[in-house]
């Protein structure tokens, strides 16, 4: 089995049991009440204007290649240090089993910082769209590989209604036209192999080419280096999404460089 198909194995038990809970017709309710009570513009969507290279930087606690890869996470710090680098926006892991993420993680991070938040999750019912508007994400992940065709075209337009930005990863050029015939806007391209977990920054690059120009591009995972990031930013990507070694480092600067 797949480091992939293992998480989702456990993901899908986990929401049935929150389906118990709070049923998804009471979801849905609380989740469309949210959207009407708050009017704000989303600042994720300057994604789409392709003005400045977006960075990205992560909160990750652990994971599944890595274990664990900070103790005692200041979540909070880590935020407001990741605003005062002029970064773009704010990726938070809630996956509890593999990455050790919570809830809880992404409220705090709302609460100090301003910047659009990104939900890293494993998204495969509409019950989780619902529970990513009520925490306050601005943008949520959804995985290719991890839903069907039409599954993945109506979660698509659920978060558009519920005015979060869908960003879609794909690992390759089947995926990329599943995105595309789905209607995805924002592409993620994961340089992780999510089945095997291995490394290919070179994946950005020869998958590029599938997308057309007018949807925004994200490059994603094992940017290690100043020379890694110099690379990726030379693709001409709208931005890239760095986690694991912004949180090994306590100082992003010598990945990213004086810049911004
Ligand atoms: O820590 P890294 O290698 O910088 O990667 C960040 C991010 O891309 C990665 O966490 C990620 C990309 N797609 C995912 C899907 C689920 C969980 C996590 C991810």
């Amino acid at each position: 089995m797949s480091v992939l198909e293992k998480i989702l194995e456990v993901k899908k038990k986990e929401v049935e049991k929150c389906k118990q809970l709070v049923p998804v017709e009471k979801m849905k309710k609380l989740a469309i009440e949210k959207c009407t009570s708050t009017s704000c513009e989303n600042k994720f969507r300057n994604i789409f204007k392709k003005e400045n290279f977006c960075i990205i930087g992560e909160i990750k606690r652990a994971s599944p290649s890595e274990g664990i890869i900070s103790e005692n996470v200041d979540v909070k710090g880590i935020a407001k240090l990741y605003e005062s680098l002029g970064f773009f926006a704010i990726s938070v892991l809630t996956e509890k089993n593999f990455f050790k993420g919570s809830e809880q993680d992404l409220m705090d991070v709302k609460s100090a910082t301003s910047l659009p938040i990104l939900r890293k999750d494993f998204i495969i019912d509409i019950w989780q769209l619902y529970q990513t508007k009520m925490i306050g994400a601005d943008a949520a992940l959804l995985i290719t590989k991890a839903l069907g065709n039409k599954q993945l075209s109506i979660f698509i337009k659920v978060l558009e209604i519920l005015d979060i930005v869908p960003l879609v990863e794909v690992e390759n050029e089947y995926e990329i036209e599943k995105a595309l015939n789905s209607g995805a806007k924002l592409i993620g391209i994961n340089n992780r192999n999510l089945d095997d977990l291995t490394i290919d920054l070179k994946k950005t690059e020869r998958l590029l080419k599938y997308i057309p120009k007018d949807v925004a591009v994200i490059s994603e995972s094992g940017i290690k280096s100043r020379e890694d990031f110099e690379y990726i930013r030379s693709l001409g990507v709208d931005g890239c999404l760095i986690g694991t070694s912004f949180m090994k480092t306590q100082n992003p600067i010598e990945i990213i460089g004086e810049r911004i």
